[in-house]
C-alpha cells in the first residue's frame, strides 16, 4: 500500500495531523470524504490503496475495514469505514463548517439525498465489474452497461425529484451542504464513466455546473490527487 502525503493540502489547511484517509483516486466515495475533509479545512493522510491493483485484499487493510472497501478514516485511535458513518463522525467530532442545516426539513432532506446515493445508486454500479460481467455473460454483450444506466436513471429521476423545489446554486439550496457532497462525485462519475444523457435531469445538472466552480470540490477530484489511478 502506498503512502504519500498530500502536501498541498497540508500547507493549505488548519493543522489536525491524527487525521489519515485510505481512500483512492478514483472511487467516488473516497472522493465524498475527500471534499468534505477540504471543506471543513481538515488536513489528513493521503493513504492510497489501490482498487486496481487489489490492494484492498491485504491483511493490513482488512484489519482497517473487514469489509474492504474504501474509504477509511483514522483519527487517532478511531478507526471508521463507510463514507456516510465517517460524514456524520466528522460533523460531530469537528463541527465547523456545518454540513447538516439546523432546519430539521433541510437536514432531512439532505440526510435523505445521502442515503439515496449511498444505498440505492452507487452499489448498483460499483459492482459494476462482478454483476456486469456476469450478466453479460448470462444476458448478452452491453447488457451489463444498460443495466447500470437504468439503476443510475432510477436514483437521479428520484433525486431530481427530491430537490427541485429546494435547489438554487445547490442542491438544498445557496449553501453547500451533505446532500451535495455525495452528489458531486455521483454525477461527476456517471458522467465519466456511465454515458449518461444528463439532459433528463436539468436540476442536477445545474448544480453539477455549480460543483464545478468550488475549489474544495476540484481539489478533491481524482486528477487532483497526489499520484493519479492511486
Ligand atoms: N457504502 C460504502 C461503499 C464503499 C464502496 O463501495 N467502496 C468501493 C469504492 S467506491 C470499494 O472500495 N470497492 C472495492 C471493491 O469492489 O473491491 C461507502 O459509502 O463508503
Amino acid at each position: 500500500m502506498e503512502q504519500l502525503n498530500n502536501q498541498n493540502q497540508r500547507d493549505t489547511m488548519n493543522s489536525s495531523p491524527e487525521l489519515v484517509l485510505y481512500n483512492f483516486s478514483h472511487s467516488s466515495c473516497s472522493w465524498r470524504v475527500r471534499f468534505a475533509l477540504n471543506l471543513k479545512g481538515l488536513d489528513y493522510e493521503y493513504k492510497a490503496v489501490n482498487l486496481a491493483k487489489g490492494e484492498q485484499f491485504s491483511t493490513e487493510f482488512e484489519k482497517l475495514n473487514p469489509l474492504r472497501y474504501v474509504p477509511v478514516l483514522v483519527d487517532g485511535d478511531v478507526v471508521v469505514s463507510d463514507s456516510l458513518a465517517i460524514l456524520l463522525y466528522l460533523e460531530e467530532k469537528y463541527p465547523q463548517r456545518a454540513l447538516l442545516p439546523d432546519d430539521p426539513r433541510r437536514k432531512a432532506l439532505n440526510l435523505q439525498v445521502a442515503s439515496v446515493v449511498c444505498s440505492s445508486i452507487q452499489p448498483l454500479h460499483m459492482l459494476a465489474l462482478v454483476v456486469h460481467k456476469s450478466i453479460e455473460e448470462k444476458v448478452g454483450p452491453g447488457e451489463g452497461l444498460l443495466w447500470a444506466q437504468s439503476s443510475i436513471e432510477k436514483g437521479f429521476f428520484a433525486l431530481e425529484k427530491l430537490v427541485k423545489d429546494f435547489a438554487t446554486s445547490f442542491a438544498t439550496g445557496e449553501a453547500l451542504y451533505m446532500a451535495d457532497v455525495f452528489l458531486a462525485p455521483q454525477i461527476a462519475t456517471v458522467v465519466m464513466r456511465f454515458n449518461i444523457d444528463m439532459s433528463n435531469f436539468p436540476v442536477l445538472s445545474r448544480v453539477y455546473e455549480s460543483y464545478k466552480t468550488v475549489p474544495e470540490f476540484r481539489a478533491s477530484s481524482p486528477e487532483a490527487q497526489p499520484v493519479a489511478g492511486s
